[in-house]
């Protein structure tokens, strides 16, 4: 019951948090949530800091602040365990006309589901783990490990500055941390997981300029080599219908797939029919489970995201657009580098567009290289976890991949030596970065 009214409470607030770390016009509300986080912790007789990591560098060349990143402290009995709980509070872009049919950041429950962006990406699962704590307080008890709390503002565009941050603290902040705990992901099914890999994240930007401003596409079409047809032109060449990625050296670079692997993912508990179902369509890239959790969790894909500067509003514009930036990444896995993949993707499209014999120019620019991450499931830490989920849910839990990028997971372990265990908290048909996204009651046993 402490936990239930807690809860409900304070992520109505924090959801209300535009939060958004992909638009620096939003920055004031993820210098708010960081702001928020801090009070909370602080409230709850937390040792708090608001650390500075500086600023992020805007393509124009100007700068803005970063949100701050929040660490907090309960307990520090050296005869105890230190675990530290990471999570982030800023979240992805959401307007009501993208097809929510609540407001997005309003927090609505219905049957059970609370709905608003954030809701399970990541806020409630950062809330659940701070009332965790606060239970303990609540009804008095002695917490049985000491826990920190590292909780940043820029995790959804790549955790820009924390990687800097992790370095210059390790041997104040981390020197006592024994484990590091992250509920930033979700079930595959409805049974209980565990994560044990996330794929890495590389992120560009193609930009292909041409004349000095828009034209008129009746007046100026077909005398013009137009930017919009060269930027179509080389992202076609990414990645072919069949998903096999054209890149030379990208699919050299992947582990291959072993017998024990197979034999996991063919153990793991998936319906391919009501996963079809949840996202509404009637085909697949594959149609056999290995082959579809493999390429979800273990081998790396290429998603064109959008193009700035081309026409997208409704109605019928017929313009030459003379500036247009593609926005496209590549999900990557081990044991694929990012900085060998941004030269592998710049040289590609640099050459391909070369062919193209074009007076446009293109601009090739990463401006996301997260590193994936995978732990060893043999480990101490997993065994803990599956005692819990069976404590707790009476089931053994999957062992899961995460197909999303959680940037800072390589770097907290390369950095301090530490232990990563993932523990999902949201479902399986959570809608994380799309419409409708929630998080149920029942998934974090508020019933
Ligand atoms: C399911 C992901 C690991 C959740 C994470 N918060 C995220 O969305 N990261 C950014 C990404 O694009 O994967």
């Amino acid at each position: 019951t402490v936990f239930c009214s807690l809860l409900n409470v304070t992520l109505r607030d924090w959801v209300a948090v535009e939060s958004d770390s992909s638009d620096v016009l939003r920055r004031p509300d993820c210098h708010r949530m960081m702001d928020m986080t801090a009070e909370k912790l602080q409230a709850m007789g937390g040792k708090v800091e608001l650390v500075d990591i500086g600023v992020q560098e805007l393509p124009d060349g100007k700068t803005v602040a970063l949100p701050k990143v929040v660490t907090a402290q309960f307990g520090n009995d050296p005869s105890k365990q230190t675990v530290c709980v990471y999570g982030h509070v800023d979240v992805q872009p959401a307007k009501l006309e993208d097809g929510w049919t609540t407001e997005p950041y309003n927090l609505t429950d219905i049957n059970g589901n609370l709905y608003g962006r954030g809701a399970s990406d990541n806020k409630a699962p950062v809330l659940a783990w701070i009332h965790t704590v606060e239970v303990y307080q609540a009804l008095s008890i002695d917490l049985p490990v000491n826990v920190k709390f590292i909780i940043e503002g820029m995790e959804e565009t790549g955790s820009n500055g924390l990687d800097a941050m992790i370095v210059a603290q390790r041997d104040t902040f981390f020197s006592d941390v024994d484990y590091i705990i992250i509920s930033d992901c979700g079930w595959l099914s409805r049974r209980p997981a565990l994560t044990y890999g996330t794929r890495g994240n590389c992120y560009f930007f193609a930009e292909v300029e041409g004349p000095k401003q828009d034209l008129h596409s009746g007046v100026y079409g077909g005398t013009v080599i137009e930017p919009m047809t060269d930027l179509i032109g080389i992202l076609d060449t990414l990645i072919s219908p069949s998903g096999k990625i054209l890149i030379p050296g990208i699919r050299e670079a992947v582990a291959s797939l072993s017998d024990e692997e197979w034999k996991m993912y063919q153990d793991i508990e998936f319906d391919i029919e009501s996963f079809k179902s949840k996202i509404g369509v009637s085909q697949l890239m594959y149609s056999n489970k290995v082959d579809l959790l493999a390429h979800r969790w273990r081998y790396p894909t290429v998603t064109i995201h959008g193009i700035e500067g081309g026409f997208s509003g409704p109605g019928s514009k017929t313009v030459i657009p003379a500036k247009v930036i593609a926005k496209f990444s590549i999900r990557q896995v081990p044991n694929m580098d990012p900085a060998v993949v941004k030269k592998q993707v710049t040289d590609y499209l640099n050459s391909v567009f070369a062919k193209r014999k074009s007076p446009n120019k293109l601009k090739v620019t990463m401006i996301i290289g997260a590193k994936p991450w995978l732990a060893d499931t043999k480990h101490p830490l997993y065994e803990a976890g599956k005692a819990a989920v069976k404590r707790v849910f009476n089931v053994e839990p999957d062992l899961i991949r995460e197909g999303g990028t959680i940037p800072i997971a390589k770097t907290f372990e390369d950095v301090t030596g530490k232990s990563i265990i993932m523990m999902p908290i949201g479902g399986f048909d959570d809608g994380l970065h799309s419409q409708n996204e929630k998080m149920s009651r029942l998934q974090i046993k508020l019933v």
